[in-house]
């Protein structure tokens, strides 16, 4: 499947005093593709979201979405042009209902009330529509911060650490609705994940980032047979840091 990107790092380069958090880092996204981003601990792929999304300036390169350089564009700017991010530490505001959470971005009008229902009755939770987002596990909090950017109708989805705190069972809805997002819906994502369960067996393209820059991409075989990854993870005793990643 070769398909048009949808997003495209290129050369994107952001400093935090004399530290290169991200370094010339460039990889695509083709639309409709589950593709994880994954790297040791302080690779920077937290800091890529964050400049992907428009939380953080980059200092050189860009960030392209649908043909179009949007470096410059604020975070709402680029929520309302499609492009969709969940975070690490879920975001919902526990104080409001479910309901309520699915309308912080848009307003409520009756149209979008259908929608926001439909979208919780797809994460299974319409029947708690009333409850406080603060009632839910962790899982389903992550659920409902899902369903709530689809309100937008994102084309590209941002996901940091889906898997983390997630038990089993809601793992599984919630990659069942990942995978019926981008088959039915065409949506694509891009899915910082530690859990290498989920990437070698979700994931149709991986890109593997260290020390700020992208080190290989490919698919998941490819990306477990690659001798600079594994360096990358685990070191070397030879190395001249002792560099040792604890992100597997
Ligand atoms: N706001 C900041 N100020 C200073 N340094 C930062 C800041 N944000 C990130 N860093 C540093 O930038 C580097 C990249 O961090 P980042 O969080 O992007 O890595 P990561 O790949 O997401 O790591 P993890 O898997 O642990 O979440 C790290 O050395 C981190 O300490």
């Amino acid at each position: 499947m070769m398909q048009a990107p949808v997003f495209e790092a290129r050369a994107v380069t952001k400093s935090f005093a004399s530290l290169r958090a991200v370094d010339d880092c460039s990889f695509a996204v083709e639309k409709g593709a589950i593709v994880g981003l994954i790297g040791p601990n302080g690779a920077g792929k937290t800091t890529l979201f964050d400049i992907a999304s428009g939380a953080t300036r980059l200092d050189s390169g860009q960030i392209v979405f649908r043909g179009e350089d949007i470096s410059a564009l604020k975070p709402h700017q680029r929520a309302l042009k499609g492009l969709g991010r969940t975070f690490q530490l879920t975001r919902v505001f526990p104080k409001m209902t479910l309901m309520e959470n699915m309308f912080v971005a848009s307003p409520g009008d009756h149209r979008l009330h259908e929608r926001a229902r439909e979208y919780l009755e797809l994460v299974n939770l319409v029947d708690r529509r009333h409850e406080y987002a603060s009632d839910l596990s962790y899982g389903q909090q992550k659920l409902l911060e899902l369903a709530r950017i689809l309100m937008l109708d994102p084309e590209l989805i941002l996901l940091d650490e889906p898997a983390a705190g997630v038990n089993p069972t809601l793992l599984k809805s919630l990659l069942a609705f990942i995978h019926e997002l981008r088959d039915t819906w065409g949506k694509t994502f891009l899915i910082i994940e530690h859990n290498m369960n989920l990437v070698m067996g979700h994931c149709d393209k991986v890109v593997v980032m260290s020390a700020g820059s992208v080190i290989a991409e490919g698919s998941g075989e490819e990306i477990q047979a690659n001798e600079e990854v594994l360096e990358a993870y685990f070191g070397k005793s030879t190395h001249p840091l002792g560099r040792a990643g604890h992100g597997a």
